[in-house]
């Protein structure tokens, strides 16, 4: 028989998961799972959690919860040999990585997905020993992630960086530094730089428009240094994925990214602090099979897909 872990943050959302669980059990057992349920308790605990679940071999991982549980669950897995396969049910304020794969946000619907077993290969991103699954970034905009409160980021959600971004936006200064990728180099004053896996990064779905998931590529995006006027105008035009061709903006595709800077920039994972610069992004190619609604993916993104 095979044998599934659901590793879910109870307090994650409105606390919905637990609310669906019978039901969800029942969907996996009907599907030939023998199923065990870990509530997280605290930070890091899904990593441990979902390490766990590797010593003890099991078949399925599903991570329920929002990006945050995603990225510590991902975390538990990719380091190691064998990996199971993992599921998917967001139930978070972000859920930046079940969009981008099409998962549906009702508990139901995307257990439903992962029991009918269609899955994809996704590539991931490793930062010496931290791993993310959706963004990685630096400069002072990313840092207002950190000083927006809980509280008001789970009542309001998105609105909360927002509110926040417009409230820094006078005093964002720019960085110096120096990223190489794949051979080119970019040296200079940078508004901030990011490296995205997937499309949908922080509500923005058409930051990095052309992101595959699984093509062993990051999307580079770098914000060369601009005036509050200039900042505005790009933010704008990123919501409308028109950034990319704008003078200000380097925007390329790497497997390989070094950053370095004259004086520590804070690394951002997934929304959460990750260390300062220097720092090495490396793309891990199809490190981990995700289960997703497969007619809903785009051609090129599918496991047989050929040229
Ligand atoms: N029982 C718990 N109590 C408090 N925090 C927890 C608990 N379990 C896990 N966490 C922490 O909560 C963080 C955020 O949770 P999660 O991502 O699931 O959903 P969220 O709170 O809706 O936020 P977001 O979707 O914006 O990341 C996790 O990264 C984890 O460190």
């Amino acid at each position: 028989m095979k044998r599934a872990r659901i590793i879910y943050n109870p307090t994650s959302g409105r606390e919905i998961f637990k609310r669906h669980l019978a039901e969800v059990l029942e969907k996996f057992e009907r599907a030939g799972y023998e199923t065990s349920c870990h509530a997280t308790t605290c930070e890091g605990d899904a990593t441990k959690a979902a390490r766990l679940a590797v010593e003890r071999k099991y078949d399925l991982v599903v991570a329920a919860g929002g990006d945050g549980t995603i990225n510590e669950v991902v975390n538990g897995l990719a380091e190691q040999e064998f990996r199971p396969q993992l599921g998917i049910i967001p139930t978070g304020t972000t859920n930046d990585f079940a969009r981008a794969l099409h998962i549906p946000r009702d508990v139901e619907a995307a257990a439903d997905i992962i029991v009918k077993g269609e899955k994809i290969p996704v590539d991931i991103g490793r930062m010496d020993k931290k791993y993310f699954i959706n963004i990685a970034g630096g400069g002072r905009i990313t840092e207002l992630t950190y000083e927006v409160p809980s509280k008001l980021k789970t009542m309001i959600g998105q609105l909360a960086y927002y509110l926040k971004g417009i409230e820094m936006l006078p005093s964002i200064k720019p960085a110096d530094v120096t990223i190489e990728f794949d051979g080119k180099i970019f040296e200079g004053e940078a508004m901030l730089f990011l490296v995205a896996l997937t499309n949908s990064v922080g509500g923005f779905e058409k930051l990095a428009p052309d992101a595959s998931i699984n093509d062993g590529m990051f999307t580079l995006l770098i914000l060369k240094k601009t005036n509050l006027a200039e900042f505005i105008r790009i933010a704008s035009l990123a919501l409308r994925g028109e950034h990319v061709n704008d003078p200000h903006v380097i925007y390329a595709k790497a497997n390989r990214i070094k950053v370095y800077s004259k004086d520590p920039v804070m690394l951002n994972l997934d929304g959460e602090y990750g260390g300062d610069t220097p720092a090495e992004f490396v793309n891990l190619y199809r490190h981990l099979d995700v289960f997703v609604p497969l007619n809903q993916i785009r051609k090129q993104d599918r496991p047989d897909y050929q040229d």
